[in-house]
């Protein structure tokens, strides 16, 4: 008898050992999808990790149902990541598969039921026990029934044996429903049909033709004007979008386009609208030639992979990183090997995107959270089936099933959004490419104009090796940066609302000269609010203890956490007052603020209230690209490797609440901000400028940004994580405390923390602390910090006694409402 272990997606950290049936036994390998009953009554989609003889001991296991594909999904490399995975950041493996496999693979107990399609029900009845009876009518009225339902409509408990007879006689099937079905956006064109587009003087014969009839003629003008046949006749194939050229530019008349398509002049035809659209033609061009700067580059950081496996490009902005990346994953597509080129989060845009086709074309894959679930398994099939030798996407394709990896790029590495947050696993995408990397004997470029310093630590160190470029691409030069003392020009009457004098001054000339400028305003931590002006009561949120955020255009409050809306009170809940005024500096008010007092210029807003929507951050970079918007005024997301070439002002309005953000990484991250949305002006031609308004002129960190001296910022914050024990001299290791009551979050983190000081030792512990936000979603939090030395201390060991003091505490009766969840090294 063979067993196998099972993995499930469930939060328990083990795997589960089911029984071969013996007609399986053949075909079963590692990494097969199958089903199994666990717990009661339930279906999982498992995979199987390990195949063995070991009958357990304590209980008698279950069968597998069902083998779900002949070729295994899951790639036995894929199983082992899974579990580091597991293991470093402390959780269970079914967490990790959770995450790591596209949910279009993951069949469960909401599988259906449907009838063999050469079953006839009346020509076997006599086959058909009672039971079986009933369910095959229900089937034949209903078509197909959640697993589920099945034992409700049985009237029993265990429906299982019922279904497996059916199975068996080949009267059922079970399918993997996909909720949300993947329906390609179809599109209707238009085009000339061939015989004329084929035979251009016919076209003027046409035209003779339909001499009298003005509206029809019009129609073909336009045609021809867009679709140029009589210099490219195959253009003709593609013809044109049929509602724009009905309604964009010279409006036609659709009646008369309808007749000529009756009269055979025009036909329309169907088309499935591309992910991502590509603007120039599907064909295949050569990768740029690179500038001598970036050609000693390219050879100093190949030197460094070869030596040490690992290469941190250090390149400024707009220096042309990208160009850089190109070249090293074409090399790695002539070998005939897959490159994996990982971006953060919003970065993946559809102008990048179309920047790889044009040099990969077909061999390139994406993957990305907001892709449907049959994209996903698309993309998941195509890198195992060597279709793809490069993936472009974010940080959850590194659990892609990829046979031949040898280079993974991790571009902007410094970005927060390679951190997953909530659920588990919590991992850094950077850190985990490494990993995989490792695995697969694979060489990993980190590239950054301003690297995290943990990387340039272990580059200052010689653990990794270290490729700069200094210069930008072309003849373009780093913005010259302005420091804007706001308390002087408060003094001196010239702030207009919060735009200085010379930021007003620099917006309006930069627009006169048809360039365009980008405002930036860090929102966090400094959110617009309502106050009443007699007892500065604030309304905050009733689940969560955040203020609650005021919304310009539709005058309402929202909580940014749990996303509660209310109207803005007209009168103070505490005091009864009506002086209800508005208090802080959002993107939206700088917008509105801009609107008063330039007038004539056209703003766009780029932030998380004006991307909701699947397209709308497309929309919005789109539009500042064809230049429809002059100043484009934004919060982080206008500083992710945007590649404008128009663009020659940035506006930073207030630069300090950076520097004041309670985490040992404020100062990082303020370097790094700073630095990347100055490095937005000026890639092109004439140098840009960059005004940055301050309360803090003196501040060295500002002088360090407008100097662009990475070097010095570093010197100065290594020395301070030393002094104070923070990464990357330390591990961190975050857990928060959880519960419905206030009490009982106070206690059990109180307990936990002394469990853990008699363990760990008093100086490895920090807290409980209450964090700044301490109530989200009526959950009271409360949080405990470990720092583990880097050096010396079995890390193993250690989370173990985190987790085993996490365990023992959760078997207190009263403690069973208390949820704690770890983050290794929080960011
Ligand atoms: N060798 C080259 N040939 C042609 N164009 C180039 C070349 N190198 C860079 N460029 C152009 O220069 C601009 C900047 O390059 P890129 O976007 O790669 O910079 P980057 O280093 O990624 O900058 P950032 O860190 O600011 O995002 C791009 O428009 C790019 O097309
Ligand atoms: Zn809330």
């Amino acid at each position: 008898m063979k067993f196998a272990e099972v993995l499930l997606p469930v939060p328990i950290p083990k795997s589960f050992c089911y029984a071969i049936p013996p007609q399986l036994d053949l075909e079963l390998v590692v990494g097969h999808r199958v089903l199994v009953e666990f717990g009661n009554r339930k279906m999982y989609t498992g995979i199987v990790s390990e195949i063995h003889q070991k009958v357990p001991e304590k209980y008698d296991p279950k069968p597998i149902l069902e083998v779900l594909e002949v070729e295994p999904s899951v790639l036995p490399s894929q199983i082992k990541l899974w579990q580091w995975v597991a293991d470093y950041y402390m959780c269970s493996i079914g967490e990790v598969l959770n995450v790591a496999l596209p949910s279009g693979l993951k069949l469960s107990s909401q599988s259906f039921l449907q009838i063999h399609p050469h079953f006839i029900v009346e020509e076997n009845l006599e086959r058909l026990n009672d039971r079986e009876f009933t369910l095959m009518s229900y089937l034949e009225k209903e078509q197909t029934i959640p697993y589920t339902q099945v034992g409700e409509i049985l009237e029993i408990k265990s429906p299982y044996k019922t279904i497996k007879n059916l199975i068996e006689m080949e009267a059922i099937l079970l399918i993997e429903k996909i909720k949300e079905k993947y329906k390609p956006k179809m599109e209707k064109r238009l085009r000339l049909v061939q015989y004329y587009a084929e035979q251009p003087h016919l076209v003027d014969k046409l035209f003779e033709h339909l001499a009298k009839k003005t509206k029809q003629e019009d129609a073909l003008l336009k045609y021809l004007s867009l679709v140029p046949i009589h210099d490219d006749h195959l253009l003709n194939y593609h013809g044109v979008n049929k509602r724009e050229f009905l309604h964009v530019g010279r409006p036609l008349s659709p009646s008369s386009v309808g007749t000529m398509t009756k009269n055979g002049i025009f036909e329309e035809f169907e088309r499935q609208v591309p992910r991502f659209e590509l603007s120039a033609a599907d064909k295949v061009q050569p990768t740029p030639v690179l500038s001598p700067a970036q050609q000693e580059c390219l050879e100093k950081t190949i030197h460094g992979l070869n030596e040490k496996n690992v290469c941190l490009l250090h390149g400024v902005t707009g220096s042309g990183k990208t160009e850089i990346y190109l070249q090293l994953i074409k090399s790695v597509i002539d070998n005939g090997e897959q490159a994996l080129f990982l971006i953060p989060e919003i970065a993946l845009t559809s102008q990048l995107v179309r920047r790889l086709k044009v040099y990969f074309g077909d061999v390139l894959g994406i993957y990305h959270s907001k892709f449907s679930d049959n994209e996903r398994v698309e993309t998941w099939k195509g890198v195992q089936e060597d279709q793809f030798q490069v993936i472009v996407g974010t940080r959850s394709s590194i659990f892609l099933p990829f046979t031949d990896l040898s280079l993974i790029i991790v571009d902007e590495e410094h970005d927060s959004s390679y951190k997953a947050h909530d659920p588990a696993p919590r991992y850094q995408g950077r850190d985990l490419a490494l990993v995989l990397a490792h695995m697969h004997h694979a060489k990993v470029v980190l590239g950054s104009a301003t690297p995290s310093l943990e990387s340039y630590y272990l580059a200052a160190k010689k653990k990794y090796a270290y490729a700069g470029l200094h210069e930008r691409f072309g003849d373009a030069q780093l913005p010259e940066i302005k420091i804007i003392d706001i308390k002087e020009k408060r003094k001196q009457k010239k702030m207009m609302d919060d735009f200085s004098d010379d930021l007003l001054h620099e917006l309006n000339n930069n627009t006169e000269q048809g360039y365009q400028s980008i405002l930036f305003q860090n929102r966090r931590g400094y959110s617009p609010y309502v106050t009443c002006d007699v007892c500065n009561w604030v309304p905050s949120c009733p689940s969560c203890n955040v203020k609650l955020t005021y919304h310009i255009y539709r005058n309402e409050l929202r909580c940014h956490y749990c996303g509660h809306k209310e109207h803005v009170p007209h009168t103070c809940v505490s005091c009864g007052s009506t002086n209800m005024k508005t208090v802080g500096l959002g993107t939206q008010k700088i917008e509105e603020g801009l609107k008063t007092h330039l007038t004539d210029i056209r703003v766009g807003r780029l932030d998380l209230d004006t991307t909701r929507r699947k397209h709308s951050y497309e929309q919005i970079l789109t539009d500042f690209e064809e230049g429809h918007i002059d100043v484009l005024v934004g919060t982080q997301m206008v500083t992710k490797g945007l590649d404008f070439g128009n663009v020659r002002l940035v506006g930073i309005i207030d630069a300090d609440s950076m520097l004041y953000y309670p985490d040992f990484r404020a100062h990082e991250r303020a370097f790094q901000l700073l630095t990347q949305v100055s490095g937005r002006a000026g890639r092109r031609g004439e140098t840009g400028t960059v005004i940055l308004q301050t309360h803090q002129p003196k501040e060295t960190l500002f002088a360090k940004v407008a100097r662009n001296d990475y070097r010095n910022f570093f010197r100065k914050e290594i020395k301070d994580r030393e002094q104070y024990h923070y990464p990357p001299y330390t591990r961190l290791i975050k857990l928060t405390v959880r519960s419905e009551k206030q009490d009982l979050t106070n206690q059990a983190s109180e307990k936990l923390a002394r469990l853990l000081v008699n363990w760990l030792g008093q100086k490895r512990i920090l807290g409980p602390q209450e964090p700044g936000i301490n109530k989200i979603r009526n959950y009271f939090l409360s949080e405990i910090l470990i720092k583990l030395e880097r050096e010396g201390i079995d890390l193993k060991k250690a989370k173990g006694l985190i987790q085993k003091a996490i365990l023992q505490q959760k078997e207190e009766k009263a403690f069973s409402r208390v949820w704690v969840s770890i983050d290794v090294d929080p960011q």
